[in-house]
């Protein structure tokens, strides 16, 4: 687990802290202990129960976001939200006398206080994620599972490009035109990481994506296939017109310096590609076998140079 934001929120978590120590001191020193018998267990589960999940649930969050207004909204929600289950879970162990009766009583007001700080939260959060998601179209496009994407270039996996072809090989009677898909080998991958070391090969790898992602339409979807290798669906896109984009992007991806982490060295490479277009005979596996064959043939057409 990488706990690296949470050293981000050492003043929220500070605050949680004292939050909950002084609700501890304020009701274990007017309160007093109902008794074994007085207390019901199946309330102390219940109450004890949902307490712990909102701790964790602030855990999580303070784990998973970067600073800012939607995890300060997130945060404050929740924590207020906490501090009415933390004073229900201690009514059940303590009773007050007449006067400090106001402490069970005050129990319920932070919940709906927490909770509409928690739907402030929700909407900023959704308004974060539009923006998130238009950045994200070409890596995704219909559904997210951190699962089927790549950890090295944070791109769709080889299963998510293959659940997708097969989605629009499905849907192929229904287009005007059919998809065509585009695969792209960096050359002599091999040499580059035996020159350089393998860091510097996955920072190539991150960084080709990220040059393949800027230069593909919003409909487009790219996954990191295999090693060095990335494939671009082109949804609704004939082969004269795929053939264009590819020589768009390969000249990008061509033009693109390479700079070592230490800024010594600057280095381009040569790409290989093929293409194929999908009619409704063909299958999944059928048209993937097929741009591979192509690009065997076009590494060898070209010869193998960097
Ligand atoms: N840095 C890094 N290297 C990887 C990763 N996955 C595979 N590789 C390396 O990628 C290289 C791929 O080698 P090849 O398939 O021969 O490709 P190539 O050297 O580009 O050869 P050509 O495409 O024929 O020019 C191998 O050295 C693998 O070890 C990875 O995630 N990170």
């Amino acid at each position: 687990m990488n706990l690296s934001f949470l050293k981000l929120h050492r003043s929220l978590l500070l605050i949680l802290v004292v939050m909950l120590a002084s609700v501890l001191t304020l009701t274990l020193s007017y309160g007093h202990y109902k008794g074994h018998s007085q207390i019901d267990w199946f309330d102390v589960a219940g109450e004890g129960g949902i307490t712990a999940m909102t701790l964790v649930w602030i855990f999580f969050i303070l784990l998973s976001r970067p600073k800012g207004r939607v995890t300060n909204l997130l945060f404050s929600g929740l924590a207020i939200m906490n501090l009415s289950m933390t004073l229900d879970f201690i009514d059940e162990f303590v009773s007050y006398s007449e006067e400090q009766a106001w402490l069970s009583t005050i129990e319920s007001i932070p919940a709906p206080f927490g909770m509409i700080l928690m739907t402030m939260a929700l909407y900023h959060w959704h308004q974060e994620q539009m923006t998130i998601n238009q950045q994200l179209r070409n890596r995704e496009r219909f559904y997210r599972e951190h699962q089927l994407s790549d950890a090295i270039s944070g791109l769709a996996s080889a299963d998510y490009m293959k659940s997708q072809i097969s989605r629009e090989l499905n849907l192929l009677h229904h287009s005007l035109h059919g998809f065509s898909l585009l695969m792209l080998d960096i050359a002599q991958f091999d040499r580059f990481n035996r020159q350089f070391g393998d860091a510097e090969g996955d920072k190539l790898l991150q960084e080709f994506a990220q040059v393949i992602t800027l230069n593909i339409r919003e409909q487009d979807l790219v996954c990191r296939y295999a090693s060095d290798c990335f494939i671009v669906m082109l949804p609704n896109t004939e082969l004269a017109i795929a053939e264009q984009l590819s020589v768009s992007l390969v000249s990008a991806l061509e033009a693109f310096s390479f700079n070592s982490s230490d800024k010594a060295v600057t280095y381009k490479q040569k790409v290989h590609t093929s293409l194929v277009a999908a009619t409704h005979r063909d299958s999944t596996s059928g048209l993937l076998s097929q741009l591979h064959q192509r690009l065997l043939t076009n590494k060898h057409l070209h010869g193998h140079t960097a």
